[in-house]
């Protein structure tokens, strides 16, 4: 098998946008240049915007992979700025996008495809993205390395959390590698395999897994009233 980096001759995580630790991925394909972002973050458009025009790419589609409470999506705003871009977040997030995906759904770019899994428990509308040939992950907030998302708002459940991860994300291959959307610690990747066995929270069973997230004790994230609403309409609440 081709490694990752052999199919997508340009993948990058970038670097963690403070406040909120969010990691935005842009993946190309080098033969046609057309590119997707995944969970752009609106303080990082520019930044974004100047990698994509340096690497010539064409940035097809600004997906998120669920409706964030911790910080206001860029995807709105690149619309406004790349032509023929497309926004895309689940429809069971219930916010709007020019795609609302749903499972099984697909997001081509070049000779590549990412599948929409839905993977629900973080939110009602979370989905995990995987690279067709099953060799990358994006598990938004559903798995985080050594982690997952919070489940005490926003719809969450710790039970369908758990359901999600153990049917739609530890089925996957053990090598395939997981990018989050957030790490608070500066860890950057991981895989199935490695999660499977050192999650701490889900080699659990289910009633200890419940009762983790039940006292996570967590403070709510300081922009949540502003960014949910900002989310349900791209980031574009302003106008
Ligand atoms: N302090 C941050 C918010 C941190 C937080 O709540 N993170 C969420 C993911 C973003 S919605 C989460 O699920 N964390 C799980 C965990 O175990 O940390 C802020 O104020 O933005
Ligand atoms: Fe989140």
């Amino acid at each position: 098998m081709e490694s990752p980096s052999n199919q997508l001759a340009q993948h990058f995580t970038y670097a963690l946008n403070e406040p909120s630790s969010t990691y935005t991925y842009l993946l190309a394909d080098s033969e046609s240049a057309e590119a997707v972002i995944i969970d752009p973050v609106l303080e990082t458009v520019e930044r974004d915007l100047m990698l994509v025009n340096q690497l010539g790419l064409t940035l097809k589609m600004a997906v998120n992979t669920h409706c964030h409470a911790d910080h206001i999506t860029g995807s709105g705003q690149l619309k406004r700025r790349v032509t023929g871009l497309q926004s895309a977040i689940s429809r069971l997030s219930g916010a709007s996008a020019d795609l609302l995906l749903s499972e099984g759904d697909t997001i081509p770019f070049g000779r590549h495809v990412l599948t929409v899994r839905e993977t629900p428990g973080h939110t009602d509308g979370c989905v995990t993205l995987v690279l067709g040939d099953q060799s990358l992950a994006f598990t938004g907030d559903t798995l985080l390395i050594r982690g997952c998302g919070r489940t005490d708002f926003q719809q969450g459940c710790a039970k369908r959390l758990y359901d999600s991860v153990h049917k739609k994300i530890f089925t996957l291959p053990d090598q395939c590698l997981v990018y989050p959307a957030h790490d608070y610690k500066g860890q950057t990747v991981s895989t199935v395999g490695e999660e499977r066995r050192f999650n701490p929270r889900l080699t659990k069973n289910l009633e200890e897994f419940i009762d983790i997230m039940n006292n996570l004790n967590l403070q709510k994230p300081a922009k949540i009233d502003v960014a949910v609403p900002a989310n349900l309409v791209c980031g574009l609440h302003e106008v």
